[in-house]
């Protein structure tokens, strides 16, 4: 799905979530950060009240940016707002894996045509919720059980990963390698990693706010995430510069 821009490629698996009201606040956040040591995600409320001209802007800072809008629609619709996406040159976009197969298999074909093909990515069950919030909405199960369904669809649809909570990652690296076993047997082998994409992230002493289900980075990079999605901890820290370099050096990463 994904194809290379001219963006710089960076090994940072930190992704800042920039959960802020306007294009000024981000921005001002983003000058603090270093797009050498992590991405950066806009999500549905800075890009409501700042439009795409805010991922225009933080790309000019060189940033990588994840569009965290979770769509989830009509295949058509979806598809559709994918494609916007892929036009905003943005890194990584995602969708509602319940939306279902026909939807994200439509986000997916939409991408095939574009130019610049983002990493398409499917959220299984958010990671605020816990066992209780899916038995209200009429799902009797654990979230770990519909995460992997979620996630086991997913990957059948051809997106190039989920958003899950990093307690998942082990059981759903464990399921696409045998998804990959199967691929290498078949006619079109694909070795593709499938990602694993985590909010939850919860540095050992920080609030853990609304999330559920957590993780400190540390426990989220030995369960083997793919990339980290910390918002609050980074961007409420009296340093977040720091706080990211932090993060970094507790998982012992180098650039
Ligand atoms: O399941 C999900 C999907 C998305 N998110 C988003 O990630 C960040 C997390 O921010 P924190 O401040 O570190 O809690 C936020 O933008 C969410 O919208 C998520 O938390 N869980």
């Amino acid at each position: 799905m994904h194809s290379e821009t001219n963006s710089p490629v960076i090994s940072s698996p930190v992704v800042v979530a920039l959960d802020y009201a306007t294009q000024a606040d981000a921005i001002a956040m983003a000058q603090r950060l270093n797009p050498a040591e992590c991405r950066v995600k806009v999500g549905k409320e800075l890009f409501t009240s700042a439009g795409p001209q805010v991922v225009e802007a933080l790309h000019k800072l060189g940033f990588e940016v994840f569009l965290d809008l979770k769509f989830h629609d009509i295949p058509n619709t979806c598809a559709k707002a994918v494609g916007a996406a892929a036009d905003l040159g943005v890194w990584m976009v995602n969708v509602h894996a319940s939306g279902g197969r026909r939807m994200m298999e439509a986000a997916r074909n939409e991408l095939a045509n574009k130019t610049h093909q983002p990493l398409l990515i499917g959220v299984t069950v958010l990671t605020s919720m816990e066992r209780a919030d899916l038995a209200e909405i009429g799902l009797d199960t654990d979230p770990q059980v519909q995460v992997e369904r979620l996630a086991r669809l997913t990957q059948q649809c051809g997106l190039d990963g989920v958003v899950c909570s990093a307690q998942e990652v082990a059981l759903i690296n464990g399921l696409s390698r045998q998804v990959s076993e199967l691929s290498r047997q078949s006619v079109a082998p694909t070795d593709k990693p499938f990602l694993t994409v985590t909010p939850g992230i919860r540095p050992a002493g920080s609030e853990q706010g609304d999330q559920r289900r957590i993780m400190t980075p540390q426990q989220a990079q030995a369960a083997g995430v793919s990339y980290m999605v910390i918002g609050r901890p980074i961007t409420q820290a009296a340093d977040p510069a720091k706080a990211c370099e932090q993060i970094l050096a507790s998982l012992h990463h180098e650039n």
